[in-house]
């Protein structure tokens, strides 16, 4: 499906950067517009394939560029003020040819967490199609700050949107590394698993050999009811046949059923460890309210009944009535599946999250103050002339 990317903060534009690589790369043409939004000019100038018109610096008039230190009530109000011009850049999407906005944001710091729910609420307001959030929880290790950010922009952000799909840092740092110390191979990961869960919608009917092709209103379908949603993902190389070979065996119909058994109880086997594995939000997968099952590779080693007895599957699982599934043809030597999960409950991270939000209210006199230190030291330099682009 075709999307209008808005990366709010640091994490967000860095994201959004990455899925306009991994399009270019893969030529998924998921990505129809791109446009990054910041109260820190710097975060802005590192990106490196957002086209420089459609990076919108906010707040010049409060922290002229520094950022707002964490602060994310700031970050609220200062996309609140300054709303129209990051209007301004939307109104160069060609809204028409999109199924749907996506705002990409961190939901520790201050600028995307608080900017994240208020855009969100703007859009919903103006456009007709579907806005989704992508919003990434901190690491355990990064902070009060930055739990009590994630905890009130969570709750805030999945109420503005019509779906909200969470990546847990937390849950994919590495033993004994911060988080930072990953964020490139966290970034791959994001953008891998949702690149094919949004890639699958861009393929038409007449495209290769998809047998039973997902469209994006299947997508717009399983995302649609609201809530939470969380990602599976597994893969497995498969020997790619080149089109005098093998390939042309199975072309002229006559794949054997050893193969045929083959293809199948591999798909199988690799939806299971993609739902069972680890989610981009750890969850329990029973109760899920409804669920996409996307199986993609090359063409030869997908096949409906594959796809069919994973659908059957996550349907037992889940207990959900609502799983669809489909096929993506894609020139890789792997076979993948990506299993969005949509409308999660059992969540013990975002009980987590709950449960430190209330105890941080507790102590909010100390979070304010570090809160506040941040800010300080980020403004102190405040003589800077900003960057003739913006
Ligand atoms: N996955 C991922 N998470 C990131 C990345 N950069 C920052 N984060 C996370 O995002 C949160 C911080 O958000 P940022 O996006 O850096 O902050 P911001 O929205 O720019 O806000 P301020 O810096 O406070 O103005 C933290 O919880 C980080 O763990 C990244 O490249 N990838």
């Amino acid at each position: 499906m075709k999307l209008a990317m808005i990366g709010f903060g640091q994490a967000g534009g860095k994201i959004v950067d990455k899925f306009l690589e991994y399009d270019a790369r893969t030529g998924s043409g998921i990505v129809q517009s791109a446009v990054a939004v910041n109260t820190a000019e710097a975060d802005l100038m590192g990106l490196e394939n957002i086209p420089k018109s459609n990076r919108v610096l906010i707040g010049r008039a409060r922290v002229k560029g520094h950022g707002v230190g964490a602060d994310n009530e700031l970050g609220a109000e200062i996309a609140e003020e300054d709303i129209g011009e990051i209007q301004g850049a939307i109104d160069s999407i060609p809204v028409h040819e999109i199924d749907a906005f996506l705002v990409v944001a961190g939901l520790g710091g201050g600028t995307g967490s608080g900017g994240s729910p208020v855009l969100a609420k703007h859009l919903k307001r103006i456009y007709t199609e579907p806005v989704y959030g992508l919003g990434i929880l901190p690491g355990g290790d990064e902070g009060g700050i930055y739990t009590l950010n994630a905890a009130r922009s969570f709750q805030t952000f999945v109420r503005e949107v019509d779906n909200l799909l969470v990546f847990d840092n937390d849950a994919w740092r590495k033993t004994g590394e911060s988080v930072e110390g990953g964020y490139e191979e966290i970034n791959d990961e994001i953008v891998r698993r949702f690149g094919v869960l949004f890639g699958a919608g861009e393929i038409s009917a007449d495209d290769d050999v998809a047998e039973s092709v997902v469209d994006s209103s299947e997508i717009i379908n399983t995302l649609e009811g609201g809530g939470v949603s969380t990602v599976g993902y597994d893969a497995e190389a498969v020997e790619e046949y080149d089109s005098g070979g093998l390939l042309s065996r199975f072309k002229g119909g006559n794949k054997d059923d050893m193969e045929t058994t083959n293809t199948t109880n591999r798909i199988n086997s690799i939806v299971r460890k993609a739902a069972l594995g680890r989610l981009t939000l750890p969850c329990e997968i029973e109760g899920t309210e409804r669920a996409l099952l996307v199986v993609s590779g090359p063409p030869e080693h997908l096949n409906r009944k594959g796809i069919e007895k994973g659908r059957g599957w996550l349907e037992d699982e889940t207990g959900s009535m609502e799983v669809r599934g489909g096929d993506y043809p894609l020139d890789e030597p792997s076979v993948a599946a990506a299993v969005l999960l949509s409308g999660v409950h059992d969540v013990p991270r975002i009980k987590e999250l709950q449960q430190v939000a209330i105890e941080a209210q507790e102590n909010i006199d100390e979070i304010q103050q570090e809160s506040e230190e941040n800010l300080e030291a980020l403004v102190e330099d405040d003589e800077d002339e900003l960057d003739p682009l913006f």
